[in-house]
């Protein structure tokens, strides 16, 4: 097909893995010659941070990256990035009173435990989440031929058909009630896995529901020196100028370019410490939630208008501590017979943390059981930000606290209407697949669909868009 001459200038707003692989992909379609600015107001990674104790920097969002995770691989490969094994040690469960189940070293154990305790569901569990992950890895064959989508409900349908789309509107304890699964099960399984991930319950929609429930496969990896490194380094990939300011606002005008045409372009008004500028863009991608607590970003003079977007986000305490556990709230056993990495909680442990593990620094992946004095450094999930007495009541003793707050992740309530992709003719949003699944592939899918979409729609390639039946016309392509 015929290509129109490439957009001279193309703005990105938001340095987190979203906007970084947008610039990254935007750079492969577009060609050297376009200038891509990347706006970023705090620091690049965004929801992939680390923080430091004593010395040692440990993740504090994003962390656990899923082996078929495509792009997150790739990215790694290409930029020449090393991955460690992210999870390691042996998880409990406890429910406010004990320990309801407990993993032991041995596999067949495990398996005995899973079985006498629940029966076959353990197993189904896995084959329900195997299947859902078999459809979701569709998108990395639409991609690689180019294929592009237009709302992330359609991209959803591509993939799985009317099941994915249904899987939006109901929540996943429904869904795992009408497949059987027991209420105990669900409580004592299912919902500290969504505890822990999405610090919500099992109200949330089914495919978050399965997204969250693929963190239980093996296999699980995060990049060595911290997930925050994919950022900096797709950046530099993408030779794309990051400009450290604060988006204000975006209007649509029409500019008189270098060729005497006059053009409609947006204008990005934005705020480097006091001082305001502007610039004017030909194609925008917003690579942030719109919502007025974490972007702040206003759409001006826009017919219709660009609303915000009413999405609220969860708020997430990470706390990481060194210490040594206090182990006798979870359990009788004498402390050096412990043995638990990670403790998960029913929604009824009455508990003020969803989680707690152990961690490694993402320098030196050492095995979690290798200290000598018993202390470790912790990691917890809460709610609220943990008092010191209620750190004190977990831990016998320790050394160090430090936390972050964090709008983490959608409040998910199903029935979910997404956000619209293509915000304006040439704008466009990527984080509305967040009410589908936040993950950090997640934001990497939508940011290769953007600039997919912004390159077919500038070109006027409409046969490369909400195609049909694409998993029965790629199928026999290789
Ligand atoms: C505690 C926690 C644990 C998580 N664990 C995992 C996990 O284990 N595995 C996983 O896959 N995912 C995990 N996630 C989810 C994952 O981190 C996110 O889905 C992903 O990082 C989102 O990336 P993003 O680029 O879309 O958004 P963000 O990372 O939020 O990036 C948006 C960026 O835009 C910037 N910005 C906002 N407004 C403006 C403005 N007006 N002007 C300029 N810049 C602006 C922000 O500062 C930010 O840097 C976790 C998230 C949290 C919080
Ligand atoms: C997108 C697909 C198919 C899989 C992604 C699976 C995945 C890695 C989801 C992450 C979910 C999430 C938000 C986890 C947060 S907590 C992670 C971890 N347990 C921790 O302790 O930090």
């Amino acid at each position: 097909a015929e290509l129109r001459a490439p957009p001279d200038k193309i703005a990105i707003i938001g340095a987190g893995i979203g906007g970084t692989s947008a610039a990254y992909y935007l750079r492969q379609k577009f060609g050297k010659d376009v200038k891509i600015d990347l706006f970023e107001r705090e620091e690049v990674g965004g929801r992939l941070a680390t923080m430091m104790v004593q010395g040692q920097d440990y993740e504090a969002g994003g962390s656990v990256i899923h082996p078929l995770n495509l792009h997150m691989k790739r990215f790694v490969k290409d930029l020449g990035l090393s991955s460690v094994q992210a999870s390691g040690g042996l998880l409990g469960i406890y429910n406010g009173e004990s320990l309801v189940f407990e993993e032991s070293n041995w596999f067949i154990i495990n398996m005995i435990k899973l079985v006498w305790r629940y029966g076959f569901q353990s197993l189904r569990m896995h084959m329900w989440v195997e299947d859902v992950l078999d459809k979701f890895m569709r998108i990395y064959r639409y991609q690689s031929h180019d294929y592009a989508f237009s709302s992330v409900e359609k991209l959803l349908h591509a993939l799985g058909g009317d099941e994915f789309l249904g899987m939006l509107n109901r929540t996943l304890l429904e869904t795992l009630q009408k497949a059987g699964f027991s209420e105990k099960f669900l409580n004592e399984m299912i919902a500290p896995v969504m505890r822990v991930n999405y610090g919500q319950s099992t109200d949330i929609n089914a495919f978050v529901g399965a997204v969250s429930l693929s963190c239980s496969d093996s296999g699980l990896w995060a990049v060595e020196g911290g997930n925050k490194l994919v950022c900096s380094g797709l950046l530099q990939a993408s030779k794309s100028n990051l400009i450290s300011g604060s988006v204000m606002y975006i209007e649509e005008k029409t500019k008189t370019k270098h060729t005497g045409n006059p053009t409609k372009m947006y204008e990005v008004v934005y705020q480097i410490g006091t001082e305001t500028r502007s610039d004017f863009y030909d194609i925008v991608l917003v690579a942030t939630p719109l919502n007025r607590k974490m972007s702040g970003i206003t759409f001006l003079n826009f017919d219709p208008p660009i609303e915000e977007f009413h999405q609220y986000y969860q708020n997430i305490v990470t706390t990481l501590v060194k210490g040594e556990l206090n182990t006798s709230i979870f359990s009788s056993r004498p402390i050096d017979k412990f043995g638990l990495s990670t403790v998960l909680t029913t929604d009824n442990s009455d508990l003020f943390i969803n989680s707690i593990g152990i961690v490694s620094s993402v320098r030196e992946k050492e095995n979690p059981e290798s200290s000598t004095d018993g202390t470790h450094v912790w990691k917890m999930f809460s709610q609220e930000t943990l008092t010191k007495a209620q750190i004190v009541k977990l831990f016998l003793s320790y050394d160090d606290a430090v936390k972050k707050p964090w709008l983490a992740y959608p409040r998910y309530k199903p029935p979910e209407k997404c956000p619209p992709i293509i915000l304006h003719d040439r704008l466009y949003y990527l984080n509305g697949i967040e009410c589908a699944a936040s993950a950090m592939e997640m934001s990497a899918i939508a940011a290769h669909n953007a600039a997919l979409l912004a390159y077919h729609r500038w070109n006027g390639h409409t046969d490369m868009i909400d195609q049909d039946g694409l998993y029965e016309k790629l199928k026999t392509e290789l």
